[in-house]
C-alpha cells in the first residue's frame, strides 16, 4: 500500500520527485521538454548527469508538480541510480530493448521500496519499433503500469503522469483539469564522483 499524499489547492503544488530512468536514446529527455515546451527535439543530445525539470498538473483535488530527474546513462548505473532514486516518488522506466528493463527495475526497487512505477514504452510512432505489443509482459508480472507513448504526435502524451497522480492520491477519481502548466525552469545537476 502505498502512502496517500494531500495535493495542493492553493498556489503551492504539492511537488513529487520522478525518476525517468532508461537507456540512453529512448526519449527520456524529449518526452519531458515535450511537456514544458510543447518542440519535440529532433536531434539527440545525450543527457550529461541529470536534468531536473519541474511538471505542474492541475487536477480536480488540487495542483500537483512532478520534479523530472531525466538521468544519463552512466558506466555505474547502480550506483547512480541509488543517488538519483532516494527519496523518488515515482518512476518511469522507458524501454528500447525489453532486456534491459529487469535491471532498471531492480535497481530502482532496490533502493525505493514500494512507489509506483510507470513503464512507458516511448517511439510507438515508429514503424520499425522492434519491441512489439506481445512482447511487453514485464510490467504483468510485477504489477506495474504500462502505457504505449510517442513524444513525436503526442500520443498517451499525459497518462502516465495521471496514473501516478492517482497512485500517489491514492484516489481513482482524480483527473486533469484546465491547461496544463509550464514552468520553465530547468536544473543541470552534476554527476558525482565515480
Ligand atoms: N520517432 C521518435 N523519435 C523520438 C521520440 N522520442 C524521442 N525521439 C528521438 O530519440 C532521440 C533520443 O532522444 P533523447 O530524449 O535525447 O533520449 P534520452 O533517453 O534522453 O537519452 P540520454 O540523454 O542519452 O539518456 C532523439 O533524436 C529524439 O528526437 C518519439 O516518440 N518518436
Amino acid at each position: 500500500m502505498h502512502m496517500t499524499h494531500q495535493f495542493s489547492a492553493a498556489d503551492c503544488a504539492a511537488t513529487f520527485k520522478l525518476a525517468l530512468v532508461g537507456d540512453g536514446g529512448t526519449g527520456k529527455t524529449t518526452f519531458v521538454k515535450r511537456h514544458l515546451t510543447d518542440e519535440f527535439e529532433e536531434h539527440y543530445v545525450a543527457t550529461v548527469g541529470v536534468d531536473v525539470h519541474p511538471l505542474t498538473f492541475h487536477t480536480n483535488r488540487g495542483k500537483i508538480c512532478f520534479n523530472c530527474w531525466a538521468t544519463s546513462t552512466l558506466p555505474n548505473k547502480i550506483l547512480f541510480s541509488k543517488v538519483l532514486t532516494a527519496r523518488s516518488s515515482c518512476s518511469m522506466l522507458p524501454p528500447r530493448t525489453l532486456r534491459s528493463v529487469p535491471s532498471w527495475h531492480r535497481d530502482m526497487t532496490r533502493v525505493c521500496d514500494n512507489i509506483p512505477i510507470v513503464l512507458v514504452g516511448n517511439k510507438v510512432d515508429c514503424a520499425d519499433r522492434q519491441v512489439k505489443a506481445k512482447m511487453i509482459t514485464f510490467h504483468r508480472k510485477k504489477g506495474l503500469q504500462y502505457y504505449d507513448i510517442s513524444a513525436t504526435s503526442n500520443y498517451n502524451f499525459e497518462k502516465p503522469f495521471l496514473w501516478l497522480a492517482k497512485k500517489i492520491a491514492n484516489d481513482p477519481n482524480v483527473d486533469f483539469v484546465g491547461a496544463r502548466q509550464a514552468v520553465q525552469v530547468t536544473a543541470q545537476i552534476s554527476l558525482p564522483a565515480l
